[in-house]
């Protein structure tokens, strides 16, 4: 049985842990391997973040013809050479994740790479299952980085038949004629913005009323109009059975109106995420889970075990990138400074979806101030109302930003139009260092005609004491 200083569980995240001033430590890397290709580096690298926003990009390139139509310029989308697109973007990604592993197993003389899947059989205790057989390990400390996978939900008859998720779709032979995609949050905004830019026909399918609910809901109801344009949009809907017919697959939906059914090459399944925590068998080595079955973990990022630590997706409220890196940071400052932790900042964490048209958001939404009694003012302002705006003849973005009506400090902003990630983290910046509306408004200047003159404007007229 070998013993380790430190054994991490997960290539994603877990795999920046290590950096010089761990080079005498001996530690394992744990890795299962991720994706159609069992890939090194996890979720962001290789079915996520990355790959997701480069087919974003294509896409929005891809669309240019229904946006220069506005501008008095016509142009044709002649073709979308899907391979060469999916080649590009993998033949990029996948040698940085085959680096990343043969750096590991070849480079890091104090790092042992284990590839197979590791699962708890004691405090402190792991059994890792690789291609030459069962080994049994334990060292001084954990790191748990395991993330999460897509969750396939239970519907009648969906085992039957090849469904995609975000693991496996963007590697597709060709590009499919149509798709449905089951779920209207993050990934299903994003992939229905790739496929439908790229020219294919898309049905969302949706429980609720809304796409993207969970945002401000000014935000969310406008990306529904906008949606509901773009795509076959059925919302209300309960998906009662999968079927394939022919090389089609069938879905039947129930819906305020009754059944319908739809059909399509490819069936996407975007339903939320599930924490990896069965797969490591988290309760065998003694850890707690909580009611979302995540790792529990305290503000150090301990979780109830002494001397295991977990981070991101497996234990984070927030399943993002930018979180799961901030948490590995603070990790790695407990791992090396026991005596002196810090602590996680959660305060005001951002998350931008990258659909069309984009959404960014930091802080309260303006139903989340309301149920939570928290005195605020709030302000819009429309891309249509700033120069830049009328440059891009935008009809429907807008910034909305909630304040302390007292002390002006930033309570929440949301953003859906052009550029809304960029545009937020000046905001995401006021809120950090405790920067109040009017200071931020009027003690900078601000690019003009540029389109921060939205946070400007929106900054100039909240309602303040
Ligand atoms: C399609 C998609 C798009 C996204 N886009 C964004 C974005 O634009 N911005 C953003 O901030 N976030 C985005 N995210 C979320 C982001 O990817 C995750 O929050 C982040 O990658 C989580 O990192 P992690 O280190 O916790 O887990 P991961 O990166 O998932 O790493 C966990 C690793 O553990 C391995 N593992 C699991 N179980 C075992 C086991 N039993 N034994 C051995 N190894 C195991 C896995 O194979 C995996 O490699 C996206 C996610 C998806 C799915
Ligand atoms: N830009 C980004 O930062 C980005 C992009 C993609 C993913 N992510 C992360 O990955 C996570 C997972 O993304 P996601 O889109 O799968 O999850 P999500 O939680 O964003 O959305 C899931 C959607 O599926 C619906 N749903 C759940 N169960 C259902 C069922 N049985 N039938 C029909 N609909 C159902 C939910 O109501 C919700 O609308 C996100 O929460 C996010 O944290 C982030």
């Amino acid at each position: 049985m070998r013993h380790f200083d430190l054994v991490i569980i997960g290539s994603g995240s877990g795999n920046s842990i290590l950096d010089d001033r761990f080079a005498d430590w001996n530690v394992a890397i744990v890795e299962k391997g991720i994706g159609p290709n069992d890939a090194y580096g996890g979720t962001c690298l290789n079915v996520g973040c990355i790959p997701t926003k480069m087919f974003v990009h294509t896409a929005d390139v891809a669309g240019a013809p229904s946006a220069g139509a506005g501008l008095g310029v016509d142009l044709d989308l002649r073709g979308v050479r899907w391979p060469e697109i999916r080649d590009r973007i993998f033949g990029r990604i996948d040698p940085i994740s085959e680096g990343g592993r043969r750096y590991r197993a070849e480079g890091s003389p104090n790092v042992t790479l284990y590839s197979g899947n590791a699962a708890f059989t004691g405090v402190k205790q792991l059994s890792v299952q690789t291609g030459s057989g069962s080994e049994t390990i334990t060292a001084d400390r954990f790191v748990v980085a395991a993330g999460g996978r897509p969750v396939i939900p239970d519907v009648p008859g969906l085992d039957q038949i090849e469904v995609r998720t975000s693991d496996d779709v963007m590697r597709l032979e060709e590009l499919p004629r149509r798709v449905i995609i089951m779920g209207t949050g993050f990934i299903g905004a994003e992939f229905a913005h790739v496929f439908s830019s790229l020219g294919v026909e898309v049905t969302m399918i949706g429980r609720s009323n809304r796409v993207l609910r969970a945002e401000d809901t000014d935000v969310s109801t406008r990306f529904t109009e906008i949606a509901t344009e773009r795509w076959d949009l059925r919302l209300n809907r309960k998906v009662v059975s999968a079927e394939k017919v022919g090389d089609q697959v069938r879905l039947n939906l129930e819906g305020p109106d009754g059944e319908d059914t739809v059909e399509a090459d490819e069936l996407l399944i975007a339903v939320g995420r599930t924490p990896n925590t069965d797969l490591i068998d988290a309760a065998a080595g003694g850890m707690e889970i909580n009611d979302a079955g995540k790792i529990a973990v305290d503000d150090t990022q301990r979780t109830s075990v002494d001397g295991v630590w977990a981070l991101g997706d497996i234990s984070s409220d927030h399943e993002l990138k930018h979180v799961a890196n901030h948490e590995t940071r603070v990790v790695q400052h407990n791992l090396l400074h026991p005596e002196a932790p810090i602590a996680s900042d959660h305060r005001f964490v951002p998350h931008a979806v990258f659909s069309g048209p984009q959404i960014a958001s930091v802080g309260l939404t303006e139903q989340e101030a309301r149920q939570r009694g928290v005195e605020y003012v709030s302000s819009t302002e429309d891309y249509a109302g700033i120069a830049y705006g009328w440059a891009m003849e935008d009809t429907t973005g807008f910034a909305k930003i909630l304040a302390d009506p007292n002390t002006g400090l930033l309570l929440g902003a949301h953003i859906i139009g052009p550029q809304a990630p960029t545009l937020l983290q000046p905001i995401i910046q006021a809120m950090h260092f405790g920067l109040d509306a009017r200071s931020m408004a009027r003690g900078q200047y601000w690019i003009h005609p540029a389109m921060p003159e939205l946070l400007e404007n929106a900054l100039l007229n909240l309602p303040l004491n």
